[in-house]
């Protein structure tokens, strides 16, 4: 049996934040157990080549349950399985989201959780490499480099300035706290590169002696003591003592599934998949919110975009330079945009990327093109995470609920039609021809909503399967610790109240840094 003070679960983008912050006082023994291994494939690291880890040993490889909405698709669902997490296989786009979300979460779980408290934890993370506006909205000196995109593709100048001739507003820097409009998209990169949280946070402290990090250690429960729990007990059999406390930081499936495994959850659902109850808490792995994606894409006659962009030529430029088409994170420019004028905020976005993006990149497209990938930003249709056996080695049951609310199919097809208006403009008329499957072209509404429901795909965005929450209903409370036991926190994705009109790699990030705070407020009361 080994003891430290905190054992975190998992060496994700929240995770690593954690082990590092945590262990920057010598006095304190932190644990970090990752059940991925190490990030060492060079795929990681080229910013184009991140479909090219699904499927992999890096990809928890989840598939959703049959989705009612989507024609009865079960959809595959990637996550990272390595250190650094998602943040190691993601599309590195760095987008906080609005105001209004994060005051959403302030009304949830107190005003410490609103734009204005969470803002600093923000620029704590974050490096700004950039110029401009970026100055004055970033943090500076941070472990999370940001950068504007290295070298955009031709045509994502085109999306731009076809978003200039629709009358949206240019957004001088994308981070402002309600963006309204359309820019470049800043990215979480150092010289063209990759720049994980496990690049940022646990590499710089991989060497203290007071920080071990475990890799390929699954957790396979918690281990209690009473009411309190005292450590984590891996696939292996060995136990992970903590002294002070265990945090869960598994993502947004992960921690969900060890929560329940361990005995916390709904009562019923417990018992039925054969889990002795210890907390009653039914709202663990419910509010499963993400975002929906369909993909708007064109031929383009030139043959200038991402297509066959992997030449010997371009990769090394990438090694050489640290530029060239390699260094594109696909994502490169977004608009956010209503599905009606009358809305107070965006919940749509339009996402530009300078390929045909399709069936999540994993068959390399043959022919040139460009996509518009339409986001549900803030979805009303919700799901659930629950137990499919009682072991961590059974995957959950992964329903989110995708299109269950007819609201969000008419959004969807709302956005396309303004995806579809931007692909007719002037500024794209070199770049672009008929229809790639599965995008039908501009056909009626409901042929559209038939071929949304079709070809829809996650965003890869899931939170809100252990809410944090003022309300005793919630799962955690608002200094993130677990209701019904002791010693116990959540601090990642699952937390999340409700779901960012932005990305949610930054969010999280910011969470664990806010965490790590309570968390050492808490050792010191
Ligand atoms: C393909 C893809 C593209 C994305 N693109 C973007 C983007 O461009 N911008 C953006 O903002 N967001 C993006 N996201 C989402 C974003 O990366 C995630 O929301 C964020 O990283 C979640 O962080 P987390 O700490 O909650 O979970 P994760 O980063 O998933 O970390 C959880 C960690 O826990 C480990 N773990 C799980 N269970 C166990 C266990 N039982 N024992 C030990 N370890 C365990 C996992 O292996 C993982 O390393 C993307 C995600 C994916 C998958």
């Amino acid at each position: 049996m080994r003891e430290y003070d905190y054992v975190v679960v998992g060496a994700g983008s929240a995770g690593c934040v954690l082990a590092a912050r945590l262990s920057e006082d010598p006095a304190v023994r932190v644990a970090v157990v990752e059940s991925g291994g190490r990030d060492r494939r060079p795929e990681i690291r080229i910013p184009a080549a991140f479909p090219k880890l699904f499927k992999t040993s890096y990809d928890w490889n989840f598939r959703t349950a049959e989705q009612h909405g989507l024609g009865g698709r079960e959809l595959y669902w990637p996550r990272g399985h390595v250190v650094g997490g998602c943040s190691s296989v993601n599309a590195m786009m760095w987008v906080r989201g609005h105001r209004d979300d994060y005051d959403a979460w302030g009304d949830a779980a107190g005003d410490a959780w609103s734009y204005d408290g969470i803002e600093p934890y923000f620029r704590r993370a974050e490096r700004w490499t950039g110029g401009g506006e970026g100055r004055s909205v970033y943090g500076t000196r941070g472990p999370m480099v940001i950068s504007p995109p290295r070298d955009p593709n031709p045509t994502t100048a085109a999306f731009l300035d076809a978003c200039r001739h629709a009358g949206m507003a240019e957004l001088a820097e994308l981070n402002v706290p309600e963006p309204d409009g359309f820019s470049l998209t800043p990215v979480n990169q150092r010289a063209g590169r990759r720049w994980s949280t496990a690049d940022g946070y646990l590499k710089p402290a991989a060497r203290r002696r007071n920080l071990d990090i475990r890799t390929g250690a699954r957790v396979r429960r918690l281990a209690f003591e009473g009411g309190r729990v005292r450590g984590v007990v891996t696939e292996a059999g060995t136990v992970l003592r903590a002294r002070r406390e265990v945090i869960l930081s598994a993502g947004a499936v992960g921690s969900p599934h060890l929560l329940m495994l361990s005995g916390i959850g709904d009562p019923d659902h417990l018992r039925e998949a054969g889990v002795p109850v210890r907390a009653a808490s039914p709202d663990v792995g419910r509010h499963l919110r993400d975002h929906l994606s369909t993909a708007v894409t064109v031929r383009c006659p030139l043959p200038v975009t991402l297509t066959g962009a992997d030449t010997l030529a371009n990769v090394a430029r990438f090694l050489l330079a640290g530029r060239g088409p390699l260094t594109s994170n696909v994502g490169e420019a977004v608009a956010f945009v209503r599905s009606t004028p009358d809305l107070a905020a965006p919940d749509l976005e339009l996402i530009y990327a300078p390929g045909p993006f399709v069936d999540h990149g994993l068959t390399p497209p043959a022919e040139h093109g460009v996509t518009i990938g339409v986001i549900l930003l803030q979805p009303a249709s919700e799901g659930r995470v629950s137990l499919a056996g009682d072991r961590v080695g059974v995957a959950p049951r992964i329903d989110p609920g995708y299109l269950t609310d007819a609201s969000d199919l008419r959004r969807l097809v709302a956005g396309v039609r303004q995806a579809e208006a931007l692909l007719a403009d002037r500024a794209f008329a070199p770049y672009t021809a008929g229809p790639m499957a599965p995008y039908p072209g501009v056909v009626d509404d409901e042929a559209l909503a038939r071929a949304v429901r079709g070809s829809a795909q996650t965003l890869y965005h899931p939170v809100g399967t252990c809410r944090m929450g003022a309300d005793e209903g919630s799962v955690t409370d608002p200094r993130l610790r677990v209701r019904g036991v002791e010693g116990l926190r959540v601090v990642d994705a699952s937390v999340m109240p409700g779901i960012t009109r932005g990305h949610t790699q930054a969010p999280t990030v910011a969470v664990a840094e806010k965490a790590a705070e309570l968390i050492r407020q808490d050792a010191r009361a």
